[in-house]
């Protein structure tokens, strides 16, 4: 596991990180939220190594990570910088050799990764060559060839169409699923939703909420119901305690007195669904940011 435990980090007297802490566990996709300048970057940078903190541990299986211990990462910065001119599969093949791996297992992982990453047929391209979605694909190619122990993404997904997001999203299940920790940030709250394990949910500089994505909808769930009745569901805003949220015809939403509304509905007839409503990222994120 990889632990993040009281980060600080000032740049002048703006302090950017306050006392952060977090846990990257293996096996799991750990999404990492945060509004512009929140300070998902610098974190990454310095779980990396590649930016002092001044306070604060990050350790690795238990152990505070230095310049001897550090984990191998694989690295996705936000600002890209793989070679224009370079032939994509020479470019990649390098990068594996840069970080130790022999010739013939970085040429293995190369094509392995160029195959799921669906760019076989542009491996002889230059970068500069490919489209912008396609630059991205090769850059995750790029973080992943020397089977990094942990992998840091930087907003992986920017700029991939619906289809790229899959095929990215199978790659990166499948380093999960072999037991890397893998934390990636992301504005896409949709996409985070649907494939995160763990959430992270920074706001200028402070952890704002933290957990698996059940413990966090769960937490944030509130007394919210939804009803769905055969005829007009008017009636609910008359039952003492309840807030009606939304009325649209025999639906609605509500907040408290849950058994005294359907209690009242089965009494008036049939009820075709009685649900406790679950936040989205979305509304969690906006809730604590
Ligand atoms: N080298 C630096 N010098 C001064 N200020 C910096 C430096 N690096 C980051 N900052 C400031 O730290 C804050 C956090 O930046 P950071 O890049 O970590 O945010 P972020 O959450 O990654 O934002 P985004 O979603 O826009 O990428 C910002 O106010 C930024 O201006």
């Amino acid at each position: 596991m990889l632990t993040v435990r009281g980060i600080s980090r000032s740049f002048g007297d703006h302090k950017v990180l306050d006392e952060v802490s977090f846990d990257v566990r293996p096996g799991r996709m750990t999404g990492f939220l945060g509004a512009n300048g929140s300070g998902k970057t610098t974190t990454m940078r310095i779980v990396l190594g590649v930016l002092a903190a001044h306070g604060g541990t990050v350790s690795w299986k238990g152990t505070e990570v230095g310049p001897d211990n550090r984990p191998d990462f694989g690295y996705m910065p936000e600002e890209r910088g793989l070679y224009p001119k370079m032939k994509v599969r020479d470019q990649i093949t390098w990068l594996a050799r840069l970080h130790g791996v022999d010739r013939e297992t970085a040429r293995r992982n190369t094509d392995e990764l160029l195959e799921d990453l669906e760019l076989t047929g542009r491996a002889g391209d230059r970068l500069e060559e490919l489209s912008l979605g396609n630059q991205q694909r090769v850059q995750i190619a790029a973080a992943l060839v020397h089977e990094p122990d942990v992998l840091i993404l930087d907003e992986p997904f920017s700029g991939l169409d619906p289809l790229a997001v899959e095929t990215v999203l199978d790659v990166l299940r499948k380093r999960a699923a072999a037991g890397v920790p893998v934390l990636f940030s992301s504005h896409q709250l949709a996409i985070v939703e649907r494939l995160c394990d763990d959430v992270v949910i920074i706001s200028k500089g402070r952890i704002a909420a933290n957990g698996s994505r059940e413990e966090l909808r769960a937490k944030h769930a509130g007394d919210r119901y939804e009803i769905v009745v055969e005829q007009d569901a008017g009636w609910v805003r008359d039952v003492p305690g309840v807030t009606i949220l939304e009325l649209d015809g025999p639906r609605a939403v509500f907040e408290a007195a849950p058994q005294q509304v359907l209690r009242a509905a089965l009494d008036r007839g049939e009820v075709r669904s009685f649900t406790p409503v679950v936040p989205t990222l979305d509304e969690i994120f906006k809730e604590v940011i």
